[in-house]
């Protein structure tokens, strides 16, 4: 079996379904190992792959690698072989983590001597080409992800970064010896074996470059990247799940900030009844607030989705905290939670949540206790059910940068 810990839920689901297009029986567990009471399509008992999400993406530290090491004791203890530690594609993390802390544990845990870092995810975008992280095409440190709330990133390279928070020997592996194929990098990462921990960035600038490999990879202990890497794995070929539209009521939550959210955001503005939620109401009187949104969606959502969002501009991003109050993050993150849970409660069955932090929030309190992956969306996007208190719902979870720019209101029909 193939055990991986995800560092948020869009990503697990981001990982899932490279994994289940690749012929794995996978199920993702939130935020720790699946228990008995599965899903019989995918129990883990009969899963070729786990995936545990966890929101550990910018929570402390020590917090994040004692979450991680948990998940990592969970997934051995049900006989995984390998593991896969999935992090963001665009590297996101700060100079304290956790990207490096959660890749030392690991390694420390797994006895590992080697591992590879590989965030390319073609199809999504992203490559690495010596050692420098693109976005379609541009820098990383130059494309968005620059501005974000959390995660600002402001340098390309990835051996760069990972040093700054790991304390593993960083090396890096380029293209020509990927080009040269598998026993190339193969010997490549022998040459770097030492008695010290090493972390070998690999480029990686297509998708016949990450099946190569994942196949130099395929006895490593631990491997390490964004969901691209899961294109050169290979499982014993499960057939897809295919999930049934579940009637009622179609709610958007939007709690990310990212380019791709807020043009569909825009996109959708035209098409539905939407809101955005207000930062003062909030912070003035939050059960109001959330209540008011919550009555509105009711009245409005009988003939169409409905959108609630935190940001359709740049300049709605809070960049400071006013003295004392609560940050912006949390509060909207409660208040898209909040808002998931009181309308699931109201009826609503098939939920779209933009944001890794926000679908953490918003999962965690719809009780939802593990996903089955059903029909791909976009790139890194795709429906997925789970079990909110006795009733099944339809989830898809986005991540920020990820799909076309008419999601909100396309990504329905893919369930009909
Ligand atoms: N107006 C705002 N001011 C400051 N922070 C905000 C504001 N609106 C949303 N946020 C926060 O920004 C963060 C966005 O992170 P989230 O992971 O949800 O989206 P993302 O980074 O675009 O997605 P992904 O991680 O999948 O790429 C959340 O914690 C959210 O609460
Ligand atoms: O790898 C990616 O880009 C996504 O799965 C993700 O983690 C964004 O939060």
């Amino acid at each position: 079996m193939l055990g991986a810990l995800a560092d948020d839920f869009t990503g697990a689901t981001d990982l899932a379904m490279a994994l289940v297009a690749r012929g794995f029986r996978t199920v993702v567990s939130i935020g720790e190992a699946p228990s008995s009471a599965s899903p019989a399509s995918a129990s883990p008992a009969s899963a070729d792959a786990v995936v545990v999400a966890l929101k550990t993406r910018t929570i402390e530290p020590s917090q994040a690698v004692a979450a991680s090491r948990d998940a990592l004791r969970s997934l051995q203890e049900m006989g995984a072989t390998q593991i896969y530690d999935k992090y963001c594609s665009t590297f996101d993390s700060t100079p304290r983590g956790n990207i490096g802390p959660v890749l030392d544990a690991l390694m420390t845990d797994l006895g590992a001597s080697l591992t590879v870092v590989v965030p390319s995810f073609p199809a999504a975008g992203r490559t690495v080409v010596n050692g420098q992280l693109y976005v379609h095409g541009t820098p990383l440190a130059e494309s968005p992800m620059r501005h974000h709330p959390l995660t600002p990133m402001t340098d390309s390279d990835v051996p760069r970064l990972l040093a700054a928070q790991s304390s593993a020997v960083v090396r890096l592996v380029t293209l020509e010896t990927v080009r040269a194929g598998v026993a190339s990098v193969r010997a490549a990462l022998d040459r770097f074996l030492e008695d010290e921990a090493v972390a070998v960035v690999v480029d990686a600038e297509s998708e016949g470059d990450l099946v190569t490999i994942a196949a130099a990879c395929a006895d490593l202990p631990l491997i390490t990247g964004g969901s691209g890497l899961a294109l050169g794995l290979t499982g014993p070929g499960a057939p897809p799940v295919r999930l049934p539209a579940r009637g009622g009521p179609q709610v958007v939550l939007a709690g990310s900030a990212s380019v791709a959210t807020m043009g569909q955001i825009e996109h959708a503005r035209s098409r539905m009844p939407h809101r955005r939620l207000d930062l003062a109401e909030l912070r003035q009187d939050f059960p109001a607030h959330v209540g008011s949104l919550v009555s509105w969606a009711r009245s409005s959502w009988s003939s169409s989705p409905v959108l609630i969002y935190a940001v359709g501009d740049p300049s709605d991003v809070e960049a400071a905290v006013p003295d004392g109050a609560v940050p912006a993050s949390e509060l909207i993150e409660r208040a898209l939670a909040q808002l998931a849970s009181d309308l699931a409660d109201a009826g609503c069955r098939e939920l779209i949540v933009a944001g890794g932090e926000t679908s953490g929030a918003v999962v965690s309190a719809l009780g939802v206790r593990e996903l089955v992956i059903g029909q791909p969306v976009a790139a890194g996007v795709t429906w997925a059910s789970g079990v909110s208190r006795g009733r099944e719902m339809n989830l898809l979870l986005k991540s920020g940068n990820f799909g076309d720019v008419d999601l909100m209101s396309a990504a329905w029909g893919v369930l009909a």
